[in-house]
């Protein structure tokens, strides 16, 4: 009898990396694309009934912001497209290679493409014995992580066969990943002296963090100080977490850095402090030159490279500022690419 090849005979485990979501081109119609698959899903507009939701929204709403994102995504646009979607595709080959072929690596998006069905698609053809997912975001948020769950869930749950699974919800804490952005961090600090640092976080609406918080913990103060098992997703606290690791990598003591939030959307209250009315107060304090993370993404895209290293340097120099420097993203540098595969294979 012919012995099998190791491809056939060995069992596999399935790994599915996913991101949030880019559009196909920064033309205005795959941004509007983009953007009614984004923001009608419930988990990211979370406050309206479908009946007002999907008309207001896909009626008004992504037609009036299309043009205008449209234009700040071709400034964004590289000759290998949305730097989201090449440094994912990066990540994904270079941790294949790292795991080696007991594992089959996907990379797949939330919303618009590589879809994440097409992704689970490939590992289900490689009869992949589990899978293994790691939504790309390091703090637990229900608009990102949530919703990545929820939909490879909703997908997988039809298969006629339904295979092992499981989640890698957070990663706020990881060593590696700490390393990497301190590592990243330190870096910059060799070429230019700062007088201050800042961890400026993709913001969320402050009602996402209430529903999700267990017995009423979460109440915006002192409570996310510590990241304990009553807060253990907490948003705001994972952010604060995050940022008390790097800054003890670098050597920063609590005086030295502001945790803040960005890119807040519509009038409910979002997390505080909003890092764009912050940053402006700056240089009357006698903060000239600030060095400033994005530790919500893992890999550059328009809220970091535009809105952090763009937008906020602009004011930030019209408010008197001297030197406003973005720390780049993880995006597949080696260090993160091995935290990567070592979570993976703790998993
Ligand atoms: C860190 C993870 C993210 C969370 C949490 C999140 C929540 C969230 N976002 C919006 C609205 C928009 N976000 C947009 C871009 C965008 N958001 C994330 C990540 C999270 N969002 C990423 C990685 C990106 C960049 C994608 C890219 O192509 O580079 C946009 C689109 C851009 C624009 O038109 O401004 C919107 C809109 C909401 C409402 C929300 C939580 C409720
Ligand atoms: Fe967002
Ligand atoms: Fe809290």
């Amino acid at each position: 009898m012919n012995s099998p090849t190791p491809a056939t005979s060995a069992r596999r485990i399935g790994v599915l990396l996913v991101n949030l979501g880019t559009p196909d081109s920064p033309q205005t119609g795959d941004v509007r694309r983009y953007l009614n698959e984004f923001l009608t899903d419930v988990r990211v507009i979370d406050n309206l009934p479908a009946v007002v939701h999907y008309p207001l929204f896909q009626g008004i709403v992504v037609p009036l912001r299309a043009p205008k994102s449209a234009k700040i995504y071709q400034q964004l646009w590289t000759e290998r497209g949305s730097p989201l979607l090449f440094h994912g595709l990066d990540l994904q080959q270079k941790v294949q290679a790292a795991l080696g072929p007991e594992y089959v690596v996907a990379f797949g998006m939330r919303y618009q493409n590589p879809s994440i069905a097409k992704a689970l698609e490939e590992l289900r053809e490689a009869a992949v014995d589990r899978i293994i997912v790691l939504p790309l975001f390091p703090q637990y948020a229900a608009a990102s992580t949530g919703s990545v769950q929820e939909k490879v869930m909703q997908i997988v749950s039809k298969w006629w066969i339904v295979p092992s699974i499981s989640f890698i919800s957070a990663f706020s804490d990881d060593p590696g990943f700490i390393a990497t952005i301190v590592a990243l961090g330190q870096r910059e600090m060799a070429r230019h002296q700062y007088d201050h640092v800042v961890f400026s976080y993709h913001g969320i609406p402050e009602r996402h963090i209430t529903k999700g918080s267990y017995h009423n913990y979460c109440q915006f103060g002192s409570c996310c100080d510590t990241l304990n098992e009553k807060n253990r997703y907490c948003y705001r606290a994972q952010c604060f977490d995050t940022s008390r690791r790097v800054a003890a990598g670098l050597g920063l003591s609590p005086d030295q850095y502001t945790v803040s939030f960005q890119s807040r959307l519509g009038r409910d209250p979002w997390l505080k402090p909003y890092t764009d009315i912050l940053l402006k107060d700056f240089p009357a304090k006698g903060i000239k030159n600030v060095l400033a993370f994005s530790p919500a993404f893992v890999a550059d895209c328009l809220e970091t490279t535009i809105e952090v290293g763009e937008e906020f340097k602009e004011m930030f120099e019209e408010a008197g500022g001297e030197h406003w420097q973005l720390v780049p993203s993880l995006n597949s540098e080696p260090q993160w690419v091995e935290a990567v595969a070592a979570m993976i294979r703790r998993n």
